[in-house]
């Protein structure tokens, strides 16, 4: 599904009125009869609704919502914030109307208005929250920040219109305080606001309602930013052919693995082979020889001298690249460790082979000591950090990565022209093209040692298997969570461990061979 910033959805707004003559106040009214049957799910017979409203739209639609729940004799009362000079144009019309209903209004000004509110909530009751939409421009001070305690403090079940008020709708922060909404109607289209985190864990249940937007309007937009579908994983993910043999399914080279970490390329490993590459090479320094293929008896093994004990030698770095050039795709960097072998075959990986190549971990670290080097690329280069490498590539503060994962990501897959898979509980998957796409599954049982390792392995196979190295990023990071989803109903977020995506990799391709 697409995802809007603000300025999308003024955009969207301004066409529906000049091209396809749809008026604000009828987006307005459709907007708040959405918002009223989705209320209408959580009354009961004892039930109040109190309805927040704002001065912008947003508290437009709040208004229509308590004119046709009043008028389905739903018992409903509306609290307004803010100074009624300021009401919008369209919400003023909504309100010139509900001035003429039997419906009780109140102002909230002070402590006292809010305390009123706060009291009024009990158990059964549904709150309402238009107070903030997309229009929020700065931190909740005051009587706004008093009123969104008092809501999130009540017992009443909350439903937010759009946007939990205090979300900033395009970078997906909260503006120093936010509703708690145990549901939000987001109108149109999901903004990242409703989507990224720390924003998204203010949304409660997510429900995205279409308010009559034209498809054909929304369909002209160009709107780069997108959550990975799994309808769109499944036509990605090539059938097996029964009269097909291994050499069809392609051929990855993986480099990993030094002394202390023999462990990431076994993980990376055996993921590519449960992805379903069909052989496997693992580069690896030859002191590890003995574990890694009794580990991954399945891969061939092309075991290098080393310089150092557990470090490839620098004079294996032809060696290495001959291997790689018979590949279909290669990876470099699980548990490789950083030093100066490691940034003379990165080098000549990137700049001398003309293969796909995925790089994580250590081949991150190494990057970002030379990341100009991608400038002389041969072919297209998928990079898979986290967050603490992806401040050590582009030289900003973990704070910043944090708090502005799209944009990062985006404007380093756009600068050096490669695929950037910045990792995390919504992981981002930017493209040079400067698509985005947002990975949506997964859970925090996933946040264990080792499990960056089995997401390489996958993105690595599904290249060897003929994905475009774009659409293997974004397959591999929606199996990945897939298969977290499934194993964390088995095994619990604190006990699932990397090992256990592994299987469930074999649990995700089994449920899309069976929907094939
Ligand atoms: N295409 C769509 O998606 C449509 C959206 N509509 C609604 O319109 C909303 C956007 O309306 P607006 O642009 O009027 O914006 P909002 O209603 O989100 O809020 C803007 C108002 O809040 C004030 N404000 C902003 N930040 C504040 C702060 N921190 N403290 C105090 N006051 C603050 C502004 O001065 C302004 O009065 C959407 O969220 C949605 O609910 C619908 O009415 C119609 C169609
Ligand atoms: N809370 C979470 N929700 C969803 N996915 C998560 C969560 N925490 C971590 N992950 C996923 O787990 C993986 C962790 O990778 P990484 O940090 O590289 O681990 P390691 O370096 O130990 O292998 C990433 O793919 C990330 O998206
Ligand atoms: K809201």
């Amino acid at each position: 599904m697409k995802i809007a910033v603000e300025k999308d959805i003024r955009e969207i707004d301004l066409r529906a009125n000049e091209k396809y003559r749809i008026s604000q106040i009828v987006l307005m009214e459709n907007s708040g009869i959405a918002l009223a049957e989705e209320v209408k799910k959580h009354v009961n017979r004892h039930s109040k609704v109190i309805i927040v409203v704002g001065m912008g739209n947003n508290g437009g639609d709040g208004l229509v919502c308590a004119r046709h729940l009043h008028n389905e004799s739903y018992s409903v009362k509306i609290f307004m914030i803010g100074n009624l000079k300021k009401l919008s144009e369209h919400a003023n019309q909504n309100f010139e109307i509900i001035k003429h209903l039997n419906i009780p209004v109140e102002m909230i000004n002070d402590i006292g208005g809010v305390k009123k509110l706060g009291k009024l909530i009990a158990y059964d009751d549904v709150v309402v929250d238009c107070i903030f939409g997309i229009g929020i421009t700065k931190d909740v001070e005051g009587v706004y920040e008093l009123a969104i305690d008092a809501i999130n403090d009540s017992e009443g079940y909350i439903i937010s219109c759009d946007m939990p008020s205090g979300i900033h709708a395009s970078e997906g922060l909260v503006m120093k305080t936010a509703v708690r909404a145990d549901k939000t109607v987001a109108l149109c289209l999901p903004k990242v606001g409703n989507i990224m985190y720390p924003a998204a864990e203010y949304n409660g249940e997510l429900v995205v309602k279409k308010i009559s937007v034209p498809n054909e309007l929304i369909a002209e937009m160009s709107l780069p930013l997108e959550t990975i579908s799994h309808e769109f994983i499944k036509q990605l993910i090539p059938k097996r052919q029964r009269n097909s043999h291994k050499g069809v399914y392609g051929k990855a080279s993986i480099i990993a693995g030094s002394f202390g970490m023999t462990g990431a390329a076994i993980l990376c490993g055996k993921s590519a082979l449960r992805s379903g590459v069909g052989l496997l090479k693992l580069i690896i320094p030859e002191s590890l020889h003995t574990i890694i293929t009794t580990s991954v008896p399945e891969a061939v093994t092309v075991p290098l001298a080393e310089t150092r004990k557990g470090v490839f030698g620098i004079n294996q770095v032809e060696k290495l690249v001959q291997t790689c050039d018979a590949a279909d795709v290669i990876a470099i960097g699980p548990g490789c460790g950083q030093n100066a072998e490691m940034n003379e075959i990165l080098r000549h990986l990137i700049t001398l082979v003309d293969k796909p190549v995925i790089i994580d971990a250590d081949g991150l670290n190494t990057l970002a000591k030379h990341v100009d080097v991608l400038e002389n690329k041969l072919n297209k280069v998928v990079l898979t950090p986290h967050p603490g490498e992806m401040s050590r590539l582009t030289n900003l503060p973990l704070e910043v990565i944090n708090q502005h994962p799209i944009r990062t990501a985006s404007e380093f897959a756009h600068k050096w022209q490669v695929i950037v898979v910045l990792k995390g509980a919504r992981t981002v998957v930017a493209l040079p093209s400067g698509q985005i796409y947002i990975n949506v599954n997964g859970n925090p049982g996933m946040a264990t040692a080792g499990s960056g390792d089995v997401l390489t392995g996958i993105i690595t196979s599904l290249v060897a298997q003929g994905l475009t190295p774009e659409n293997a990023a974004i397959a591999g990071v929606y199996i990945h969570g897939y298969s977290g989803d499934l194993m964390v109903s088995q095994k619990g977020e604190y006990g699932l461990i990397a090992g256990d995506l592994i299987e469930g990799i074999t649990h995700v391709f089994r449920n899309l061979e069976l929907e094939v």
